[in-house]
């Protein structure tokens, strides 16, 4: 039979004074000392002394607690940063101290590392204090123990390495995590690391240290290995996937990081590793791509054609810029203003997963994400097979297009802190399809600043948006010859004249401008056009919880009453 923990509630000395500290089966808390509150109140008091009091006292949730440890040899005043001028007295001497590292907000969805010490003169107590946190913390059974880690030494600024030794190694050592490190040595190492070779059941989770571009190479791997160790087919259309039971964390260290940022609210290194280390969990939709029947490539972020496909070759020959390789490659698409013909076909989703015009954002705990929805059950899974009800209708689009985006997340980064899709679900079996129709170079330029203001990227009469479990689309030059026909028959002199120039087009001989472009695959190119996209719902699981509602915890003075 399970026993509820004991509370235990002492008087400790901390940085700040006498404090009364309790550990409950929730939370540890410490505040201001009662006999001190008198003490203050009856005496000389020192509003300046009781204010640095109040600010010490907090109540934190052991789920937020990273680490608690002996401290020994420990000088009083080190973590207020006081100088001590004169010698310990003996009492001092004789304390015994723990420190607890605690997980702290800050701005912007930031998390950091923070501590407290407590003194006291009894080492029983002390021991009893430590015991006591320890097996609360051992509780605490979602929180992973052994993690394999693989650091991209060339994303971003190419400071991975640096950034996990730095920043990250030192806060899985105090949480007691046990690592396995791979720097990877060249593209794709990691994944067919974890396709092949890697002994997954020595982990509790895996570590991507990089871009979106390492976390798809994860993904890729992770969603691979599960598949063949279940006797599951990716490559067979329709299959449902089996979900990875392995959590990835990512450490953001590349150009973009949008997974990172669109899951946890910031692109800081610590507050990723944090979010390990507390052992959160967010589940998350992945799209699966096809062509001519055969599977290509996964996606979570940004799946674009046109101007995001362009501006991804572009910038690739520009690798050497690092992250501003983005920005003079989009300028220089921009400028560009190329469109391309083709046919949109897409099967919208349940209504009551929403729409991407709703105000409503997909933060931490979202109900939309947690609700059983048709989608869930739907997506992944053959059209053929399903009823004609439930499949829906498809519905086509045919035009010219500057750019065809598909986002299954928000694609929130620090270039658009509101992303593509501001209010695409992380884990609701749907994606967000946006259709960007030919028009001037000064409306498209409305758009793209958009996605950098409050305004609505959506409101304009070339955009459409749907939300969308599957969609196809077919460039111009590959569409049947009896739909070429159909135009043909159904037109005038322009429409022979297209199809004609159709015919030439698919002649490189002819020298003839591209056709067609290719798709960003979150960060990858996919050389084809035409393409099958199906999602299927909360496929993986991150080390993460959504992106935090701004709570009371964001003022670091607040005092929860206990
Ligand atoms: C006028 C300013 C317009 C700014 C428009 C910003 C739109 C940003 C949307 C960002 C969506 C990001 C989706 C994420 C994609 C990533 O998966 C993927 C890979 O990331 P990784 O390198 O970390 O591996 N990243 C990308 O594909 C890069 C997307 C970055 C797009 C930047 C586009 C800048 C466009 C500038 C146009 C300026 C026109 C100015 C005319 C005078
Ligand atoms: N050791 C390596 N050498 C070269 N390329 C690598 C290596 N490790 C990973 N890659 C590849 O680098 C590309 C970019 O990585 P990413 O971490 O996303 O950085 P960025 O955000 O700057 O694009 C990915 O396609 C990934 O497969
Ligand atoms: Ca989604």
């Amino acid at each position: 039979m399970e026993t509820q923990p004991r509370a235990l509630c002492s008087q400790l000395t901390s940085q700040h004074g006498l404090c009364d500290v309790t550990l409950t089966g929730a939370f540890l808390s410490w505040k201001e000392a009662e006999t001190c509150r008198r003490r203050a109140a009856g005496h000389a008091y020192d509003p300046r002394k009781a204010g640095a009091f109040k600010k010490g006292g907090r109540c934190v949730p052991l789920c937020e607690i990273v680490a608690v440890q002996e401290t020994e040899g420990e000088d009083p005043g080190a973590d207020t940063g006081e100088r001590r001028s004169a010698p310990r007295s003996p009492a001092e001497c004789n304390q015994h101290a723990f420190t607890v590292s605690y997980v702290e907000r800050g701005r912007k969805h930031r998390w950091q590392c923070s501590e407290v010490t407590f003194r006291c003169t009894e080492s029983r107590l002390c021991l009893q204090w430590l015991q006591a946190i320890k097996e609360q913390l051992a509780l605490l059974t979602t929180r992973p123990k052994r993690l394999l880690v693989y650091i991209n030494p060339y994303g971003g600024k190419q400071r991975g390495k640096r950034i996990y030794e730095q920043k990250v190694a030192p806060i899985f050592c105090r949480a007691s995590i046990s690592t396995d490190v791979i720097v990877t040595e060249r593209a794709n190492h990691a994944r067919d690391h974890l396709k092949t070779e890697a002994d997954l059941q020595k982990y509790d989770g895996i570590v991507c240290v990089g871009g979106d571009g390492m976390f798809s190479e994860v993904m890729h791997g992770l969603i691979s290995r599960t598949q063949r160790d279940t006797g599951a087919d990716q490559n067979c259309s329709g299959e449902t996937l089996v979900e990875c039971s392995l959590r990835v964390g990512i450490i953001p260290a590349g150009s973009t990081d949008c997974v990172c940022y669109a899951t946890v609210g910031s692109n800081d290194p610590v507050t990723s590793a944090l979010h390990i280390v507390v052992g959160d969990s967010q589940p998350m939709d992945v799209c699966s791509i096809r062509a001519d029947d055969t599977f290509l490539r996964y996606s979570v972020s940004l799946l674009g054609y046109g101007f995001y496909g362009d501006m991804l070759t572009d910038s690739e020959r520009k690798r050497w810029m690092g992250p501003a390789r983005y920005d003079l490659s989009g300028v220089k698409t921009f400028l560009s203003h190329r469109y391309y013909e083709g046919t949109v076909s897409f099967l919208l989703a349940d209504s009551n997963v929403g729409t991407p015009r709703d105000k409503l954002q997909c933060r931490s705990g979202c109900n939309i994400c947690q609700q059983p929805s048709a989608d869930k059950r739907l997506c992944g899974k053959e059209d053929r097979a399903l009823d004609g009800e439930a499949k829906g209708a498809w519905q086509v689009i045919r035009g010219k297009f500057l750019a065809i985006n598909a986002a299954c997340m928000s694609c929130a980064c620090p270039r658009s802190p509101k992303g593509l899709s501001p209010s695409a679900h992380l884990a609701n079996g749907t994606v967000d399809l946006i259709l960007v129709h030919k028009c001037s170079r000064l409306d498209f330029f409305r758009h793209l600043l958009r996605h950098t203001n409050k305004d609505d990227q959506f409101d304009h009469p070339f955009v459409e948006v749907y939300r969308v479990r599957q969609f196809r689309f077919t460039p111009r030059c590959q569409e049947t010859a009896s739909e070429l026909e159909l135009e043909l028959r159904e037109g005038d002199g322009v429409g022979r004249a297209r199809f004609f120039s159709q015919i030439c087009r698919k002649h490189p001989a002819c020298g003839c401008m591209p056709t067609h472009s290719c798709w960003n695959c979150d960060g990858e190119i996919l050389p084809h056009a035409g393409i099958e996209v199906r999602v299927h719902c909360q496929l993986i699981k991150l080390f993460a919880r959504g992106i935090e509602e701004q709570t009371v915890f964001d003022d670091p003075y607040t005092l929860c009453a206990i």
